[in-house]
């Protein structure tokens, strides 16, 4: 070990329960570390049948620190959860956004108050995660160096890589977190488990996030919430309605809807936008539709990882050549960032916000969701997405409006609704499934 990483011999560690953590645990312990495993304890609501998969979870993780022989703890976020990151979710849905909760709680809770618990409490420098990714700083933060900063880097396994969910933490939880797995693939960490049989989670499935919902409808959750403000599903080509909704935050761009509102053409609607004033959603008849397609999205301004500022490059030449994503594991692509001012009277490019330029048309950019944007491995940082440019379809990009306008005035009974081919009764029976 390096003369650095002696500094740091305590280490708690985020144990979930999962595979991830358990072998994060196991790898720092065989390095020599003084491990102490911590479960969070972020939401505890019981259903219906009065399950709560925290219970589940932390016995798990608990089983994993006893196997280890680790000493366990637990610490209760709910307060804060509730606060920073569910209020945040319920905000976000009522204004037609759509929140990312995975990232906030990173940034709110696993980064924050744990680290924060885990220096006070334990009087551990530093904290481990079961996340897929890297730090320049090193697995073992042997290149610690407080005067270059760390960087955020995608770990090996791209498909398992979780930098995207990481790419708002602030620099000073970088610099103090060890990402002991994200040299190895998922493969090899299972085997990690069953080689000192942990078999109760070896091949156990990864969560899938938001922990408050737990096995249930995300829809019917939001409904306990978030009263319903019903409203109409308008066709972007015709204009007209085809069906009701419940509210905006129950869909989110490019999402299907379940109508059969057509009854002579396959093609089902998916959501294009969401229009808060009107209180109405914009549909268009098919997954492919030029609607739901575009090269450009605006966004507020960039947390930069790094640094704090944005490369160089942005200031000296007004614009920057990178990589971007929205959703975690979709391929990247190249994109430019220049800046527009969000307020003209006080803006530089670290504090306004950003139009991307992709270099092709990708689908459903959707309000509220992070663009998050790379060089290489290296994640620089990102922005909550405000809205979408214009789609292909608003461009009418190679006349595709105008040939899709054409051939529904050619065809109309290929697009004909319901109402139109049925009559009265099934159109309100099937608006009512949408
Ligand atoms: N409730 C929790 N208590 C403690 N640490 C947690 C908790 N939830 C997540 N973490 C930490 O964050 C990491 C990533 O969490 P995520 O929810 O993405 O789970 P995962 O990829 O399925 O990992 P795992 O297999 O460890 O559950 C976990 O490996 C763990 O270190």
């Amino acid at each position: 070990m390096s003369r650095l990483l002696r500094r740091f011999t305590r280490v708690v560690v985020g144990v979930s329960g999962g595979v991830d953590s358990a072998v994060t645990a196991i790898l720092l312990k065989r390095k020599g570390y003084e491990v102490v495993g911590v479960f969070m304890r972020n939401w505890d609501e019981r259903d219906e049948k009065g399950h709560c998969n925290a219970d589940v979870e932390a016995e798990d993780a608990e089983w994993v620190c006893n196997k280890l022989g680790i000493p366990f703890h637990e610490v209760n976020f709910v307060k804060e959860y509730w606060n920073d990151v569910f209020m945040y979710v319920l905000d976000e849905c009522k204004s037609g956004f759509t929140p990312n909760p995975d990232i906030i709680c990173n940034k709110m809770i696993k980064f924050s108050p744990f680290l924060k618990y885990a220096q006070e409490t334990h009087g551990a420098e530093v904290i481990a995660t079961g996340h897929y990714a890297r730090s320049s700083f090193g697995e073992d933060l042997e290149n610690y160096d407080l005067n270059k900063g760390a960087k955020l880097l995608r770990s090996i396994d791209l498909h398992k890589d979780q930098s995207f969910f990481l790419s708002q933490i602030s620099q000073y939880a970088l610099q103090h977190t060890l990402f002991s797995i994200g040299d190895y693939s998922k493969d090899v960490v299972r085997k990690i488990a069953e080689s000192v049989n942990l078999d109760r989670v070896a091949h156990k499935r990864d969560s899938t996030g938001m922990c408050f919902i737990g096995n249930r409808n995300f829809k019917d959750f939001l409904s306990e919430y978030l009263e319903d403000q019903p409203g109409s599903l308008i066709d972007v080509d015709t204009h007209e309605v085809v069906g009701e909704h419940k509210g905006l935050h129950l869909w989110t761009i490019g999402q299907r809807c379940h109508c059969n509102h057509l009854a002579s053409s396959p093609q089902p609607y998916f959501v294009v936008e969401k229009n808060v004033e009107s209180n109405n959603i914009y549909v268009a008849c098919g997954t492919d539709h030029p609607a739901l397609f575009t090269t450009t999205l605006f966004t507020e301004p960039v947390y930069w990882i790094h640094s704090g500022h944005p490369p160089s490059q942005l200031y000296s030449q007004g614009q920057l050549e990178c990589q971007f994503r929205f959703e975690s594991q979709t391929p990247l692509t190249e994109c430019v960032l220049i800046t527009h001012d969000i307020n003209p009277w006080h803006s530089s490019p670290s504090n306004s916000g950003m139009i991307v330029s992709l270099a092709k048309p990708l689908r459903a950019i959707t309000p509220g969701q992070f663009a998050v944007f790379y060089l290489g491995d290296e994640v620089l940082g990102s922005a909550r997405i405000l809205r979408p440019g214009p789609s292909l379809y608003a461009l009418n990009v190679e006349s595709c409006r105008t040939s899709i306008l054409q051939e529904r005035t050619k065809n109309p009974l290929k697009f004909r609704t319901v109402e139109e081919n049925v009559g009265n009764n099934g159109a309100k029976k099937n608006k009512k499934d949408c």
